[in-house]
C-alpha cells in the first residue's frame, strides 16, 4: 500500500517569520496525523526558521530547486550536501514553473533527480501538458517524453523512493481542475511508462494530482485508484485549508 502524501508546494511566498507562524499553527492543526504522510516545501530562505518549527513533528520539510553539482562557483544555486544538513527530505524537480521561466529541460531535471538521491533527498519530479497540448491530443506524448527523459538512467530503488507529480499546467493556479477521472488516467498511463521501465517498482511510486488542489475536491481526487496525493500550491499558504486537505486524504 502506497501512504498518501500531501505536500505544500509555497511557491516563492513567506518571509522567514511569516513561515514561521504559518508552520506553527499548521504542526498543531496536523498533530498526531500519522495515516498522510505530510511535507512543507518552502523557499530556501525559509528552510531553516521552518525547520526549527517542525523536527520532530510529523511535517517533513522540503525545498523547491536544487543544483546538481557539490560546490562550486554557480552563483545563486544551492547543492544537495546544503538542504540535507538542513534536515530537508523532499526536493521538488522540474516544476512547469521553472521549466517555463527558468528553462529547465529535461535533461536538468534527469541530472537535479540523480543528484537529488545522491545526497539522500527524495525529488518530487513534476510533469504536465499546456492547454494547447491537452487540445491537440498531445498529453500522454508530452508526459511520456518527459517521464523517460526525467526517470533515465535511475535505479530500481531509486525510482521506488521517488515522487511524481502530475500537474497540468492550464489546472495551475487557475481555479481549473482535472476532472478527477482525468487526473486519475493520466496518472494510470503514467505508472503503466514507469512500469515499462522499471518493472513492479511502479506500484511502489506515489504519483500525487497538482492544480488548484482545495479542501472542496481533494476527497474526490483522492478517492481515485491512482491519486496517491497533491502537490498543492495557493490552499498551502494557510494552515487552515491545508489541513483541510491532508484531513481529506486520510
Ligand atoms: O503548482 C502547483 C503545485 O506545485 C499547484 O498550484 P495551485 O494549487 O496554486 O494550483
Amino acid at each position: 500500500m502506497r501512504k498518501p502524501f500531501i505536500a505544500g508546494n509555497w511557491k516563492m511566498n513567506k518571509t522567514a517569520s511569516e513561515a514561521v507562524e504559518l508552520v506553527v499553527e499548521l504542526k498543531d492543526k496536523v498533530a498526531g496525523i500519522s495515516d498522510v504522510e505530510i511535507a512543507v516545501c518552502t523557499p530556501a530562505v525559509d528552510l531553516v526558521s521552518v525547520q526549527g518549527v517542525i523536527k520532530d513533528s510529523n511535517i517533513a520539510l522540503g525545498a523547491q530547486n536544487m543544483y546538481w553539482e557539490e560546490s562550486g562557483a554557480f552563483t545563486g544555486e544551492i547543492s544537495g550536501p546544503m538542504l540535507t544538513e538542513l534536515g530537508v527530505s523532499y526536493v521538488i524537480i522540474g516544476h512547469s514553473e521553472r521549466r517555463e521561466y527558468f528553462g529547465e529541460t529535461d535533461e536538468d531535471v534527469n541530472r537535479k533527480a540523480k543528484a537529488a538521491f545522491k545526497y539522500g533527498l527524495k525529488p518530487i519530479i513534476c510533469v504536465g501538458e499546456t492547454l494547447e497540448e491537452r487540445e491537440a491530443g498531445k498529453t500522454e506524448d508530452k508526459v511520456s517524453g518527459q517521464i523517460k527523459a526525467d526517470l533515465a538512467g535511475l535505479s530500481n530503488e531509486q525510482v521506488a523512493e521517488l515522487v511524481i507529480a502530475y500537474e497540468p499546467i492550464w489546472a495551475i493556479g487557475t481555479g481549473k481542475t482535472a476532472t478527477s477521472e482525468e487526473a486519475n488516467s493520466v496518472i494510470k498511463y503514467i505508472r503503466d511508462l514507469v512500469r515499462e521501465g522499471f518493472g513492479d517498482t511502479a506500484d511502489k511510486v506515489r504519483i500525487q494530482y497538482g492544480g488548484s488542489v482545495k479542501p472542496h475536491n481533494v476527497e474526490e481526487l483522492m478517492a481515485q485508484k491512482e491519486i496517491d496525493g497533491a502537490l498543492v500550491g495557493g490552499a498551502s499558504l494557510d494552515a487552515e485549508s491545508f489541513t483541510s486537505i491532508v484531513k481529506g486524504a486520510l
